[in-house]
């Protein structure tokens, strides 16, 4: 093991094991967790690591160790995948959840343990606005079929992830069968004898290789009436229709996938952090007093300001994660039972967390690489394929800014109730203070009061008085004559800004109440430590924000920076240990910079000699190329 790395486990001051299990929901599921990694994958003799793995041997494999938990199904994968994308991950994220939550029992039944499909929503001209779809279902109850018709170019499905060109069964959305419905049709198309159907690839991408993103037209090609998933909507054979409970269940999937985005995101920066930050414990370069060894870069303050805010943001997210999927679970019980009265809050919740937590992430990943130097811009390190992987979640699920719109729309209507004397519960309850908070700079003490419950409140101040200013922008376009569409129009910076102050106090608000519950002391501590470099790092990166909100002063400011240095000191010491807690295995981070052992420069050597450019001691090209070419001269 490298000396650097061995040094920064001595004197540990927490035991990371007890955080570990803290991230897993309890040592019980770190055990499992291991045991699917340890036994089930790494130590199956037909998992062979780096080459391509089959997925129908995967998804044998998962019936054959009886593996059904969508958490153990997770586990499994992402060691049997590692940081790679999976070719039919749609299958799993979007196609089964909307059979599972929109098929009727008999269709439940019928398909669910039987397929494999993808979800075809996305049309070339549309993706964002769904009340824009231009795909055809026309119902023809002679023959008791749909018949699905693509009348324009822009109607062609588009993106569909995981479309199999031989057999295609898929979830798609179309034209609304009344102004604001959309109905899910489960159609298993068998090509060749299907005609009407043009399917194809969409091309190259950016990245998400592993993933065949394609395209299909439909020329009036007809489906059975029973494939229109039922649970909520029904045709009758008379073609009458039954509404839904809310049109907005059909977007239930996206909900779904929305909030397992926010745990993802905590995942991909805290596997991007392991590999920076033990990186940089090994790394020694350059000087800090003249003559003196080269210094571990971990050492420099810079490089510290780079990844240590970024540390505390995956452990944040993390935990936002698990109130999220648990904010999911709950909300859609009460759904499934008929209850939508939480609906609209999930929605609003779940659409904001995934811009938030998405378009931080996205950035912290290409930090972490920088942060690497050049050896960051190898793909042995894995974050350039971590970053293309990952960059396409700031836009599909719910493109990021018209996720943070929507989270505006339920702000906005939340500050009309409190307004209206309308007394509010839950996420944004801290609106009832609005009226009752004097906005004038607040009496806060001259020494910067650094308790994390006081943060806290300065969080929401921040964002209650955000929220109020889109409210105020909104109110002054409409006075100016502007109609309700142009007012929201030309508040919409605003609004965004209200929107990403309301996540960014959430996520604070949900890291200060998980370490509320850490009872290890040593654990307790370090978690505090970091919960408190969130809050000190981002009131640094928005003081404005708090300066206009008279919760801090222009004389603070200056103690803002004296104590975020202080923290990046604080957690130094720690830093290669709360990267271990994470517990990410060396071949699911699959990065030279970022082995558990820190023996980053052989490894690096032996990745480099393994490339199939350095096979023959003299590249085949010389002798087909440039010899004949030198023979001429
Ligand atoms: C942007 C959306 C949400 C707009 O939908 P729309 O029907 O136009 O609603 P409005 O903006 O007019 O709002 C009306 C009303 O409805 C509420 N609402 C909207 N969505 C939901 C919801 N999901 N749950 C509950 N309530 C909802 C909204 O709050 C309003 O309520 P009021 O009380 O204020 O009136 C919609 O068009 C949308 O979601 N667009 C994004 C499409 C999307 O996410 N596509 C993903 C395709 S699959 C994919 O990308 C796959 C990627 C690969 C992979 O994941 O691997
Ligand atoms: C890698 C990848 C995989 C995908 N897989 C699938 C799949 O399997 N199935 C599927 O159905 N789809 C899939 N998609 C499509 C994806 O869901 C859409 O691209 C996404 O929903 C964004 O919609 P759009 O492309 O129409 O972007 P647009 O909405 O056209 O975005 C373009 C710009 O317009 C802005 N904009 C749009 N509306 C508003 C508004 N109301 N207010 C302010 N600004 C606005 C956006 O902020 C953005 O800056 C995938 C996309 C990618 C990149």
């Amino acid at each position: 093991m490298n000396p650097d790395i061995l040094r920064e486990r001595q004197n540990a001051t927490f035991d990371i094991e007890k955080l570990t299990n803290i991230l897993d929901g309890g040592a019980e599921r770190t055990n499992r967790r291991r045991e699917i990694r340890e036994v089930l994958v790494l130590n199956d003799p037909d998992f062979d690591y780096g080459t391509p793995t089959s997925l129908p041997t995967m998804i044998l494999k998962l019936r054959e160790y009886g593996i059904s938990d969508p958490v153990e199904i997770n586990w499994y994968k992402s060691m049997y995948w590692g940081t790679g994308r999976e070719a039919l991950g749609l299958h799993y994220v979007m196609f089964l959840p909307t059979l599972y939550t929109q098929c009727d029992s008999e269709q439940f039944n019928k398909w669910v343990p039987l397929i494999i499909g993808t979800y075809a929503q996305t049309e070339m001209g549309h993706g964002t606005h769904l009340r824009g779809l231009e795909t055809t279902a026309t119902f023809d109850p002679a023959t008791q079929e749909f018949v699905m018709h693509s009348p324009t170019v822009t109607s062609i499905k588009w993106w569909p992830g995981g479309r199999n060109p031989l057999f295609l069964p898929l979830i798609f959305l179309s034209i609304p069968l009344s102004a604001s419905l959309f109905d899910l049709f489960l159609s298993g198309f068998a090509l060749p004898t299907c005609s009407g159907i043009v399917i194809g690839d969409i091309g190259p991408k950016f990245g998400f290789d592993a993933v065949d993103n394609g395209y299909l037209k439909l020329e009036h090609v007809r489906i059975p009436r029973e494939n229109m998933l039922m649970k909520y909507a029904q045709v009758k054979p008379d073609g009458s229709y039954v509404k839904p409970l809310s049109s907005k269940l059909t977007y239930g999937t996206m909900v779904f996938i929305r909030s397992l985005i926010v745990g993802n995101a905590g995942i991909v920066l805290s596997q991007c952090c392991t590999i920076a930050i033990r990186y940089s414990a090994v790394r020694h370069q350059s000087e800090i007093r003249a003559g003196e060894a080269e210094p571990q870069i971990l050492d420099y303050q810079t490089q510290q300001h780079k990844l240590f805010p970024l540390l505390a943001t995956a452990y944040a997210f993390l935990f936002a994660g698990q109130y999220m999927i648990d904010t999911y679970n709950r909300i859609s019980g009460d759904i499934n039972q008929g209850d939508l009265s939480e609906m609209p809050e999930l929605h609003a919740l779940s659409a904001g967390l995934k811009a938030f937590t998405t378009w931080t992430a996205n950035t912290g990943i290409e930090v972490c690489r920088m942060s690497c130097g050049g050896h960051g811009y190898s793909r042995s390190s894995a974050l350039p394929d971590i970053y293309v992987e990952f960059t396409p979640s700031c836009t599909y699920e719910g493109e990021n800014t018209v996720m943070m719109l929507q989270t505006a729309r339920f702000l906005m209507k939340s500050y009309r109730q409190v307004q209206a004397g309308q007394q509010l519960s839950g996420a944004v309850s801290y609106l009832n203070k609005v009226h009752h908070r004097v906005m004038a700079p607040q009496a806060v003490s001259s020494q910067l009061d650094l308790n994390l419950n006081t943060l806290v409140d300065l969080y929401e101040i921040r964002a209650a008085m955000l929220v109020e200013l889109a409210a105020q922008s909104i109110q002054q376009e409409s006075a100016r004559g502007k109609c309700q569409e142009d007012s929201w129009n030309n508040s919409t910076i605003d609004l965004v800004r209200a929107s990403d102050a309301h996540c960014h106090y959430m996520v604070l608000k949900m890291f200060r109440d998980k370490v509320d519950q850490i009872e290890d002391p040593g654990v307790h501590s370090v978690m505090s430590t970091l919960a408190h470099l969130y809050a000190i790092h981002g009131m640094g990166n928005f003081t404005g924000d708090f300066l206009q909100a008279g919760v801090l002063t222009g004389a603070q400011v200056p103690s803002v920076s004296k104590c975020l240095k202080g923290l990046l000191a604080e957690v130094r010491p720690s830093a290669v240990l709360l990267v271990d807690a994470f517990d990410h295995h060396d071949k699911m981070l699959n990065s030279v910079l970022g082995r558990h052992d820190g023996n980053v420069y052989e490894a690096m050597f032996e990745w480099a000699r393994s490339s199939p450019l350095n096979r023959t001691e003299v590249h085949e090209s010389f002798h087909k190329h440039l010899k004949p070419l030198q023979a001429k001269l």
